[in-house]
């Protein structure tokens, strides 16, 4: 037979990268990303060029202007000049949309592929990160790259061409005056660059607190019963209020860096003009400049200065967004489960064989040990056991969300790993333990991944038989109510029953209830007891059973202990040859 492996024990470790991430990762994420629309991505830089040197043209045509003032022949030079200034505001208004565009659509992109890749993960993935990190991935980590690529990106290259034309208007109006820059620019950049390198780490931990904060949000909003029925308002205020407070902190910090940052430059700004006023005069007393190119050098010495710290705040910001990309990769490369899409189709379960089966989480430490066990079609099995024994962890297997370690697991005689993921899940209902509805209407939940249209009649008829019918009659719009974010409007009981009639909608040929009775009252037990009973005869059915007081309804019951089937008969049998079992009843009846 066939070994089966895919999800287990050893590929639950995650699939974080050791290696040092860099720059080079964050440009091959974003060009990978970028790539669909890389021609208006190049019109975009294009048109930012011919902006640019629209802007840089208007000071030179100012500087003609001025300079024609006294010979009154400027009316040409103003017809140029407001040409320039319209075809500089086309193309920058259309470079400004199309690198945002660009960026809007790479990062529209990033976020879809990141969804669909989170939905395909496996089960032992979701076992192993928590919820408000991997929503923190989508929502928090995108948007810092949305940021980089929509505006500092386009602010830093519009930056760059203004710098090097500015320079090289600047050496061709007055060598001279340009030293007075070049030698003020390194000052600037000394400061600029190390605060900016402060500045990123800073970045960089409000970034992780934020997400630590989103994590803490989600798990209080979604827990916020647990914590109220514990009266743990208090600690969980406290811990909000801590964690938002060390966000302030750092944001702190990062204000006062900025606010000292920032007049700084604008005072070496400021002593670099009156620099340039002061020599730039006396050049212009001996003739040696005219007033149009001191007006226009000042013009330029101000758009080479200006877009610097767009610049070197690109920089900053490509290494805070390195860490996001790093985030993002390692969800990214973890592999998505196997749907198999190639494997078998099954249009029935006829047999289900577990053939020395053993199962461990961790392969260190095995939970299911030598399961060795045979269910035909139409079998109505209990699965009983003590809390931990692995009944949970047994069922799982057979909806492939985990592979045996070891050992053989046949549906109809092949390898369970032959058939398609998707053929395989068709053929099976299961409610799990944790009945969560979906955000949705009632017809929503219970159509969920259905293919085949189902109608009212079959749903009403399914609703009759869990019970339900009068509660969807009295529901505002029937079917059509919307059960409410994480259905809190829908009791524990009924929630569980509208499970059982989602599994059946699809018309399954195993039936898993996953202590699907245990929040159920005693009518509303005997109920699904009952539903079961009424069930097509060749469906087969495996119930972990929590209350005992319907079992003599399962013509089988396997009981499990401590990873091992124990027990495996019919009540009586079990009472009168075993002991675990007796002991196990005997208890829960002395115990009402
Ligand atoms: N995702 C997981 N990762 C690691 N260990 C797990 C995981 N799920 C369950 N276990 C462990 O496997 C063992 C069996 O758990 P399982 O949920 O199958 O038991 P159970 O019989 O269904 O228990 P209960 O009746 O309390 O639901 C337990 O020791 C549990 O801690």
């Amino acid at each position: 037979m066939a070994t089966q492996s895919v999800t287990s024990a050893d590929n639950l470790v995650d699939h974080k990268s050791h290696r040092k991430y860099g720059t080079r990762d964050l440009l091959r994420l974003i060009t990978h990303y970028a790539h669909p629309k890389k021609g208006l991505f190049l019109v975009g830089i294009l048109l930012s060029f011919v902006a640019t040197i629209c802007s840089l043209s208007i000071t030179l045509l100012l500087k003609q202007f001025i300079d024609a003032f006294n010979h009154g022949t400027s009316g040409h030079l103003l017809v140029q000049l407001s040409l320039i200034i319209v075809f500089q505001l086309l193309a920058s208004v259309s470079s400004s949309f199309l690198l945002n565009y660009t960026g809007v659509d790479a990062v529209s992109t990033l976020r879809s592929k990141l969804w669909e890749h989170i939905v395909d993960l496996p089960i032992p993935y979701f076992d192993q990160n928590r919820t408000g990190e991997l929503s923190s991935r989508v929502v928090n980590d995108t948007s810092t790259i949305f940021e980089l690529i929509s505006s500092q990106f386009s602010n830093a290259i519009n930056g760059i061409i203004s710098i090097i034309g500015s320079l090289v208007l600047m050496l061709m109006l007055n060598f001279k005056l340009t030293i007075i820059i070049l030698i003020i620019v390194p000052i600037m950049a000394a400061i600029i660059v190390p605060m900016g390198q402060i500045l990123a780490r800073i970045s960089k931990a409000i970034q992780k607190e934020t997400a630590n904060l989103n994590s803490a949000a989600v798990q209080m909003i979604s827990q916020n019963r647990l914590v109220k029925a514990m009266v743990a308002e208090k600690s969980l205020k406290q811990q909000g209020t801590d964690q938002v407070n060390r966000i302030k902190g750092f944001s702190v910090n990062q204000i006062k860096l900025v606010s000292i940052l920032n007049p700084i430059l604008n005072i070496i700004l400021l002593a670099a003009i009156f620099i340039i006023i002061v020599y730039g005069g006396i050049l212009v007393q001996t003739k040696a400049l005219t007033i149009g190119s001191l007006v226009a050098f000042l013009m330029y010495a101000v758009q080479m200065i200006s877009p610097l710290s767009s610049v070197t705040g690109l920089v900053t910001a490509v290494q805070q967004t390195v860490g996001a990309t790093e985030r993002i990769d390692n969800i990214l490369d973890s592999p998505v489960e196997d749907k198999r899409v190639d494997g078998k189709d099954l249009a029935n379960i006829d047999k289900i064989s577990f053939d020395h089966v053993n199962f461990g989480y961790q392969t260190d430490k095995m939970i299911l040990k030598d399961i060795d066990l045979t269910i035909q079609q139409g079998e109505r099995i209990a699965l009983i056991g003590e809390s931990g024994s692995g009944k949970t962890t047994l069922v799982s297997l057979l909806e492939s969300y985990y592979a045996p370690t070891s050992g053989n697991l046949t549906i109809n005689g092949d390898p369970m790993v032959d058939f398609a993921i998707p053929a395989l899940r068709n053929r099976i209902g299961y409610v799990s333990q944790e009945v969560d509805l979906m955000p949705g209407t009632i017809r929503d939940n219970l159509l969920l991944g259905s293919t085949t249209a189902v109608s009212d009649t079959h749903l009403v008829d399914l609703l009759g038989q869990v019970g339900l019918t009068a509660w969807v009659q009295e529901l505002p719009a029937g079917l059509d109510t919307d059960v409410g974010e994480r259905g809190l409007n829908v009791s524990g009981g009924q929630r569980q029953r509208l499970a059982i009639v989602r599994a059946l909608v699809r018309k399954p040929s195993l039936l898993i209830l996953d202590e699907a009775t245990a929040s159920l009252d005693n009518r509303n037990q005997e109920r699904v007891t009952e539903l079961l009973a009424t069930l097509p005869k060749d469906l087969t059915t495996i119930t972990i059973v929590h209350r005992l007081n319907q079992i003599e309804a399962y013509p089988r019951i396997l009981f499990m202990e401590h990873g091992q089937i124990t027990g495996d008969g019919n009540h009586d049998q079990l009472l009168a040859t075993h002991d675990s079992y007796r002991d196990f009843y005997q208890l829960q009846y002395r115990h009402g």
